[in-house]
């Protein structure tokens, strides 16, 4: 159903008429705060033109809107940024993001016009189509058998350690460059690596971001920090680890402990990565 919708427009302007909007404002998404919670409100065709209406801006906007899925009874969801002005044809954040940026076409310079989905753009001088771009990033939680490496770069939050990461190469396979980034960014050797989970990742633009956990040889763990890259890198204990994932940062009390740092947010692919080790050791310590 969805690839219907992207590849036929009058299907696709079909389903907005039983559809959901959700809205933005110059790539912030729309939220209202229920129970202590930030929800995303869901708007009808109709609701929406009532706000276009009220914000006496015009209905045509709607053609703006781009598809971001679809719920298993067909029902289709769609994003719409009411800040970008209106030439702009701008689903969820990264896909608006990626047509606000997109808006020509880099062979002819002429203005690309964005399929009723938002599945592309086109430019009509010459046919060129362009698809959203994803950029592949991985994330690898290298593990000495007892210990794991974890490192900040000055950009994170104070406190904050996590796994390492960088974006592939052009030319590289997922293992080259989990290899390439902990050899540059901590000067290791990883001796093998284990996929563990995925997760699109908005920021800065949009990635696939590739979990997996690695090993290095127990006798060869000296870091070199590549200081270009990395504030900081160290092992860390299991315990450590452990302890680490029950804080809530960034408020981390300093009490009585030595280095009350603190790990990236449950969302997070790179917190799931964390746990996993942490309750991987946990399984292999436990008595037979
Ligand atoms: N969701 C998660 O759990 C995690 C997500 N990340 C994300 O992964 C990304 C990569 O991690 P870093 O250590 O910063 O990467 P990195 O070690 O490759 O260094 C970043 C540098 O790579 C270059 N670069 C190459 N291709 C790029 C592209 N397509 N987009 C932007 N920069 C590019 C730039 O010079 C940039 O300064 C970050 O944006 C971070 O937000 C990182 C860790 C965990
Ligand atoms: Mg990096």
């Amino acid at each position: 159903y969805l690839f219907e919708l992207k590849e036929d427009d009058d299907a696709c302007k079909k389903a907005q008429q039983t559809g959901a909007f959700y809205l933005f404002h110059s790539l912030a998404p729309l939220l209202q705060t229920s129970a202590h919670r930030y929800l995303a409100p869901r708007h009808s065709l109709l609701e929406l033109k009532g706000l276009l209406g009220k914000f006496g801006q015009d209905a045509q906007r709607i053609e703006e809107s781009v598809l971001i899925g679809c719920s298993e009874q067909h029902e289709a969801w769609f994003a719409l940024d009411l800040g970008l002005d209106s030439s702009s044809s701008i689903s969820a954040q990264a896909l608006l993001h990626w047509h606000h940026t997109h808006q020509f076409c880099s062979r002819s310079g002429q203005p690309t016009k964005k399929n009723m989905a938002g599945s592309k753009r086109v430019c009509p001088s010459n046919n060129i189509i362009y698809y959203p771009q994803v950029a592949p990033v991985v994330i690898t939680l290298v593990s000495d058998g007892t210990r794991c490496l974890l490192a900040r770069q000055s950009s994170f939050p104070k406190g904050m350690y996590s796994a390492l990461a960088g974006f592939c190469d052009i030319g590289e396979s997922l293992e080259e460059t989990v290899r390439r980034e902990v050899a540059e960014e901590v000067g290791l050797e990883v001796q093998s690596l284990q996929y563990s989970a995925s997760q699109h990742w908005p920021f800065p633009n949009s990635s696939l971001v590739i979990a997996c956990h690695a090993t290095v040889k127990p006798g060869q763990t000296e870091i070199h920090v590549n200081l270009r890259e990395l504030e900081a890198a160290a092992w860390f204990s299991h315990d450590e680890v452990a302890t680490a994932l029950r804080r809530k940062g960034p408020n981390v009390q300093q009490q009585n402990e030595t280095f009350p740092f603190w790990l990236p947010p449950k969302v997070t692919v790179a917190h799931q990565l964390i746990k996993e080790w942490v309750e991987k050791q946990t399984c292999s310590s436990l008595p037979a």
